[in-house]
């Protein structure tokens, strides 16, 4: 069974089209990125999955509930770290963890979740004494404290500082190796690249493509580059036949193979079937950031439509 399946969802906010068809499958265990410009949809879409906002039309199934009709069934298994969660602000990091805990039959241990995200030595501060970064962490937390199956965090690391944002990666990564299946709602292409198994592209509420960050980038078709010296004078004719290779040229001794698919792997394999040693070899492909701007045809410049 899948763990989160969305079919023909559609929901519209006053004139605002806000989710025109999205269908969409997380299947149970992986780190499935929602990625798109600000008012794509993405929000409404995973508010919906959480069962925080009605559809207009559309089938959603969350380990086979009805985020609706099920809501108290889903809180056991779905954890929610939402846009600008309200927290108690006179309470505690310790006081909100434990409160939180106390919704679930079986939750995480409070002192352990708190350590977890970094605020151990914030146990005894109040929500509102937090900077930005610690709050983000702590909303986080509590989108633990009942060991969901599944969690939905909404710009995760927004706000956070680069080692903080690194520490959350480290954070969303075991809990994939825990069995946890994560949402990850993203602004930042290298969060996504780097942590999310699979990326839904959300565009003016539909999805535009769907695949693996890799796979997205091999669909945009955009050119990748291999370069390498070689100790002995280079045949250019050994790479003719490799399919992946589009073209080949030598400058100053320097080769530079373009092409698409597995390139690399292509290039080293037929160095090597030809008995060419290559020195300095540099690979370059597009990046997430190049090829959403393939597929949508627009940058991504975080402006919405
Ligand atoms: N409660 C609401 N009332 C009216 N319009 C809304 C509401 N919530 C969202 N919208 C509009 O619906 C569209 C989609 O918003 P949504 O928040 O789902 O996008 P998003 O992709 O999550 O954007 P962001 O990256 O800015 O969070 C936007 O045009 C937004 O202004």
């Amino acid at each position: 069974m899948a763990a989160i399946e969305v079919q023909g969802l559609h929901k519209r906010y006053k004139a605002t089209v806000a989710v025109e068809d999205v269908s969409l499958t997380v299947e149970d265990g992986e780190i499935y990125g929602v990625l798109g410009r600000n008012g794509a949809g993405k929000s409404t879409t995973v508010e919906a999955v959480a069962g925080l906002r009605r559809p207009d039309r559309g089938r959603i199934r969350v380990f086979g509930l009805d985020p609706r009709r099920d809501r108290r069934r889903l809180r056991q298994v779905l954890g929610v770290q939402l846009q600008d969660a309200a927290l108690h602000s006179a309470l505690t990091v310790t006081e909100l963890v434990r409160l939180y805990r106390s919704f679930y039959r079986d939750g995480a241990d409070p002192d352990e979740l708190i350590d977890r995200v970094g605020l151990a030595e914030r146990r005894r501060t109040r929500f509102e004494r937090l900077s930005g970064g610690e709050q983000q962490r702590l909303n986080i937390a509590l989108a633990l404290a009942g060991r969901p199956r599944a969690v939905i965090l909404d710009e995760l690391t927004t706000g956070l500082d680069p080692e903080a944002r690194r520490q959350m990666w480290a954070t969303v990564e075991e809990l994939r190796d825990g069995g946890v299946t994560v949402v990850l709602v993203s602004h930042h292409m290298e969060e996504v690249e780097r942590l999310c198994d699979r990326v839904a592209l959300i565009e003016r509420g539909r999805v535009a493509a769907v695949d693996t960050p890799d796979g997205l980038v091999a669909r945009a078709g955009l050119e990748q580059v291999v370069r390498f010296r070689t100790a002995a004078p280079f045949d250019p004719a050994v790479l003719d036949r490799v399919p992946e290779v589009r073209s080949v040229g030598t400058e100053d001794g320097l080769v530079t193979a373009t092409g698409g698919g597995n390139l690399l792997h292509a290039v080293s394999t037929a160095l090597v079937r030809a008995d060419v040693t290559a020195l300095d070899t540099r690979f370059e492909r597009a990046t997430l950031e190049d090829a959403f701007l393939a597929l949508t045809g627009s940058p991504f410049d975080r402006s919405g439509r």
